[in-house]
């Protein structure tokens, strides 16, 4: 198994019930629901995606060959950090075309509290800390439990009580940031996420905080 990383590097997880936490964010390359390429954008099974995922020519990009080897890219990162237990996140991209058992436990043998972020199309290997799925349109969520839903909202044709029911811990509605960046589209898109939640308690909203804050 080749495991290839657009980039890898050190953050704060910026979204959901970890946001906050220092964690490195190991990206794939490559997605099961867009190409990744703009000129597909519109009619890709995902269409509102924020994140460069093609290739291998990040910060610290690159081709793997061994488990033994991502988990030394992510020590790298890591560095000294004095902690009981290292963090690292992996996303994309969609993490589970790529991440497998070997590499989960090596992951886990050298120290890592393991969380993902997947579109949820995909069913995840045992052994992850903290799974996000994410739902995106239509495509059928297979993976239908985890520690959080984190749906962002709104897309078209897609209404939250659909997840509901699902064997999520925590569900959030985090508010779609607009491809263009208009500002009033973005807060239109936020102030429909917070009438959501004062209305439906099971639901919290998630900020992306490290846009706001400048953070990778
Ligand atoms: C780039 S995705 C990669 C992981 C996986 N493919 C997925 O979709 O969950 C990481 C997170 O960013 C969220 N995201 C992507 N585009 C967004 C946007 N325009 N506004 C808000 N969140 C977005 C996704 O829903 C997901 O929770
Ligand atoms: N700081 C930070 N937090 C994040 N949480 C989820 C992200 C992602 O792109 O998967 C992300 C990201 O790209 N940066
Ligand atoms: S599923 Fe995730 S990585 Fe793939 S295009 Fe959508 S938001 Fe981007
Ligand atoms: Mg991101």
């Amino acid at each position: 198994m080749t495991y290839s990383f657009k980039e890898i590097f050190l953050t704060l997880q910026g979204e959901g019930g970890q946001a906050g936490r220092v964690a490195v964010f190991a990206r794939f390359a490559g997605c099961n629901l867009w190409s990744g390429r703009e000129q597909d954008r519109a009619t890709a099974a995902c269409t509102f995606c924020d994140t460069d995922f093609v290739g291998t020519d990040g910060e610290n990009g690159g081709k793997f060959t061994t488990p033994a080897a991502v988990v030394a890219a992510l020590d790298a990162q890591w560095g000294g950090i004095d902690a009981a237990e290292k963090s690292v996140v992996f996303t994309g991209g969609e993490p589970l075309l790529q991440l497998d058992a070997p590499l989960i436990a090596a992951a886990k043998a050298a120290g890592y509290f393991i969380a993902v972020e997947s579109n949820g199309t995909i069913r995840a290997p045992s052994g992850i800390d903290w799974l996000c799925i994410s739902p995106k349109g239509e495509n059928r969520v297979h993976q239908t439990s985890g520690q959080e839903l984190k749906l962002v909202w709104p897309q078209d044709n897609v209404d939250p009580a659909e997840f509901a029911d699902m064997a999520f811990e925590r569900f959030y509605l985090q508010a779609k940031d607009p491809l263009d960046q208009d500002p009033a589209v973005r807060a239109g898109h936020t102030q429909r996420v917070i009438d959501y939640c004062l209305t439906h308690p099971q639901w919290r909203m998630s900020v992306q905080t490290h846009k706001m804050v400048g953070l990778k």
